[in-house]
């Protein structure tokens, strides 16, 4: 039975709900549902609070969560990325009253807020900064105005929340970060856990590919195939025509009206792209 922890709340809890539903797996029928049991699958799905997954994976008690990485990294819990989730990306910078710093190393002595320390502590140690980091639970924008701090620490997505407080970033970006998949650092992939990484794989592969099909004169085959090279490589079939064959092959949805544009100028006809569905990598 696969022990898999997934975001009850907060920014990643659609993307995730989104990501196993696509894979197969059973969905929670309303947001109060705080254990589901998907027999089908063999697994159970607990849903608690993202920044708490990487606890409760990092002890083996679950085999598995989806967190963000950001998460991953604050809790300092024994855990590893196994797969990034494409969902709930932000970035996690410092901000400040417009002129105040320029760089991390002007923080010296200075007060930052966050609500990831763990992240924070290990970024200005890693650089030799010493300043004086508060914890605080959220809205930590607020914690300048209110004098509680010279600075923050605070994941970024739009950047409207930082623009509505007066507030710029400042400095490079502390962290990138997504939703993951992770397990405990060292424990074996279990058959069910194995199950769970190939189906996201599929459902990622299915978002970002296309399948495209074309037709195109035999003697420029070569041309073709490097415009589409395909997985493993494109399916070719003779076509009822003399000296022409039929084209499939997975391409990646961005930029794939660019590749019909120069399958056309090497003469392909009749060029069809359509969504995959599902797939296994
Ligand atoms: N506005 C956002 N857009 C995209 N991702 C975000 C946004 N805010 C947070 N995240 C990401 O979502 C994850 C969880 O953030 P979330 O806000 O849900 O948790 P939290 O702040 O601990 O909880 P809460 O806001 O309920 O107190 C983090 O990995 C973070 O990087
Ligand atoms: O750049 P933006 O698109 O404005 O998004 C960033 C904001 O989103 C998150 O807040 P959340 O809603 O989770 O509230 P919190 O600060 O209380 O966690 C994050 O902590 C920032 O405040
Ligand atoms: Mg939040």
């Amino acid at each position: 039975m696969l022990r898999l922890a997934v975001p009850n709340k907060g920014a990643l809890t659609e993307g995730a709900q989104t990501i196993l539903k696509e894979a197969g797996y059973r969905a929670r029928k309303d947001s109060k549902e705080l254990v589901v049991v998907d027999p089908e699958n063999s697994c159970e799905l607990f849903f608690l609070r993202p920044k708490d997954i990487a606890v409760y994976v990092g002890e083996g008690t679950l085999d598995a969560g989806i967190t963000g990485r950001d998460m991953l990294h604050d809790s300092g819990a024994q855990v590893e990325e196994l797969i990034p989730l494409g969902f709930g990306r932000s970035t996690f910078r410092f901000a400040a009253n417009p002129g105040d710093f320029d760089s991390v190393a002007d923080l010296k002595g200075r007060r930052i807020a966050t609500a990831y320390a763990g992240l924070l502590e290990s970024y200005l140690a890693e650089r030799g900064v010493e300043a004086r980091v508060i914890r605080l639970d959220g809205a930590v924008e607020t914690a300048i105005r209110l004098g509680v701090a010279d600075a923050v620490a605070d994941v970024v997505e739009t950047g409207t929340t930082l623009r509505n407080i007066g507030l710029e970033v400042f400095g490079e970006p502390i962290a990138q970060s997504e939703g993951v998949l992770i397990k405990q650092v060292g424990a074996a992939e279990t058959p069910g856990l194995r199950q769970l990484i190939r189906r996201l794989q599929g459902v990622l592969m299915a978002r970002d590919y296309v399948m495209m099909d074309y037709d195109i004169r035999a003697e420029r085959i070569e041309e073709a195939i490097t415009l589409t090279p395909g997985m493993e490589g494109p399916t070719v079939s003779p076509l009822h025509r003399e000296g022409w064959v039929a084209v499939r092959a997975m391409v990646p949805r961005k930029g794939h009206q660019q590749i019909m544009d120069e399958l056309s100028e090497i003469g392909a006809k009749a060029i069809l792209v359509t969504a995959i569905f599902a797939c296994r990598v």
